[in-house]
């Protein structure tokens, strides 16, 4: 029922959904607890039954309007505890993440599957860079969670708690994509050894990717987002993917733009634009970037990555690989 507002996420046994009206009894006992409310900042202890209700609304309108993301902990239907992430207008592409777990679910390591699931979510999914979280100073065990889940230490700060009526010394954290993106796979399919030229350096292992600006008859290009799960997750990219063992840049592109977005493209409508050169992860990227007009088939997001159509003059509001910086600014030239 009325999980409309927000597709749930799955995290192991776990499943993290929007808070409802229902939740609320159960949310109450939950966290009327002096155990929890001693180290959460914002929460009163006693917590009266009725705010409860209150504050499941507004997160329910915080969702609806795309500030704050605060969803129910649910094992086998039954509620476990909240975790929530906030952004800010004054902080652009930063957000805040909390979450709390009932006294008797401690100890089942739901914190760093709950936190560590949204944070992940929430780098691939919104416009965010960088997620911060505070642990009570006294809390280690939500100091290891956050450290667990590749969470950085970042220094002190204070910050006033309700339900002690004080103002107390919290350790912060921060992580951004390096941080929380899956680590490149171990032995990357198209990766192909430098030629052993005098003056190449030692070790340099070229990584070979073919993209593609597909471009829409009213002079739009199409980017990507890439998904969750992949490194750089939630950054925008022109589609495209690595080289194959024995495959042209072309004919990669071809099967890519298959795969990805569903569209059949012949190698006479890919026109060589620029390239990227840009170290990657201890490798070094090279990416030659096409550009096609006509294809056949409808666009579509065949591996449920967001997809959007970008006015030229609008490329620079999407945060791209820093590969593609330089590709942008040409192509912006260009079109
Ligand atoms: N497609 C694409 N990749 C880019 C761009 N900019 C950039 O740095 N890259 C990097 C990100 C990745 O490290 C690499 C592409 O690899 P990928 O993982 O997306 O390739 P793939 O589709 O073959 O994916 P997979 O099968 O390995 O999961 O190139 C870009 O604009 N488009």
């Amino acid at each position: 029922m009325a999980d409309e507002i927000f597709a749930p996420l799955r995290a192991g046994t776990l499943t993290l959904r929007a808070l409802r009206a229902s939740d609320a009894a159960q949310l109450h006992r939950l966290v009327n607890d002096w155990e929890v409310a001693r180290m959460l900042a914002r929460v009163p202890f006693p917590y009266p039954r009725q705010l409860a209700d209150e504050w499941i609304a507004s997160t329910r309108a915080q969702i609806e309007a795309g500030t704050a993301w605060h969803l129910a902990i649910t094992r086998d239907d039954a509620l476990l505890g909240c975790v929530g992430l906030t952004t800010s207008p004054d902080a652009p592409r930063h957000a805040e993440l909390g979450y709390w777990v009932g006294r008797r679910h401690w100890g089942e390591g739901i914190g760093p599957e709950a936190a560590g699931r949204v944070a992940r979510w929430a780098l691939a999914n919104l416009d965010l860079d960088v997620i911060h979280a505070s642990a009570l100073e006294e809390n280690k065990r939500s100091a290891a969670v956050l450290t667990r889940i590749g969470f950085v230490e970042d220094g002190m700060a204070e910050q006033d708690f309700t339900a002690r009526n004080a103002r107390l010394p919290v350790r912060r954290f921060r992580a951004g994509r390096a941080e929380l993106s899956a680590p490149p796979p171990e032995t990357p399919p198209a990766e192909t050894p430098a030629p052993a030229a005098p003056e190449a350096a030692p070790g340099v292992r070229l990584l070979l990717v073919a993209a593609c600006a597909l471009i829409d008859p009213d002079g739009r290009v199409l980017l990507a987002r890439r998904p969750e799960g992949k490194p750089m997750a939630g950054l925008w990219e022109f589609p495209g993917g690595k080289l194959a063992p024995g495959e042209t840049p072309e004919v990669c592109l071809i099967r890519e733009l298959k795969e990805e977005l569903g569209i059949d493209v012949s190698a006479a409508c890919l026109a060589p634009f620029a390239f990227a050169s840009h170290p990657l992860e201890g490798r070094h990227l090279l990416m030659p970037l096409y550009l096609c007009r006509r294809w056949n088939g409808t666009v579509e997001g065949l591996e449920g990555q967001a997809l959007a159509w970008v006015r030229p003059n609008k490329l620079s509001d999407y945060a791209m690989p820093p590969a593609d910086r330089p590709l942008v600014a040409l192509l912006r030239d260009f079109l």
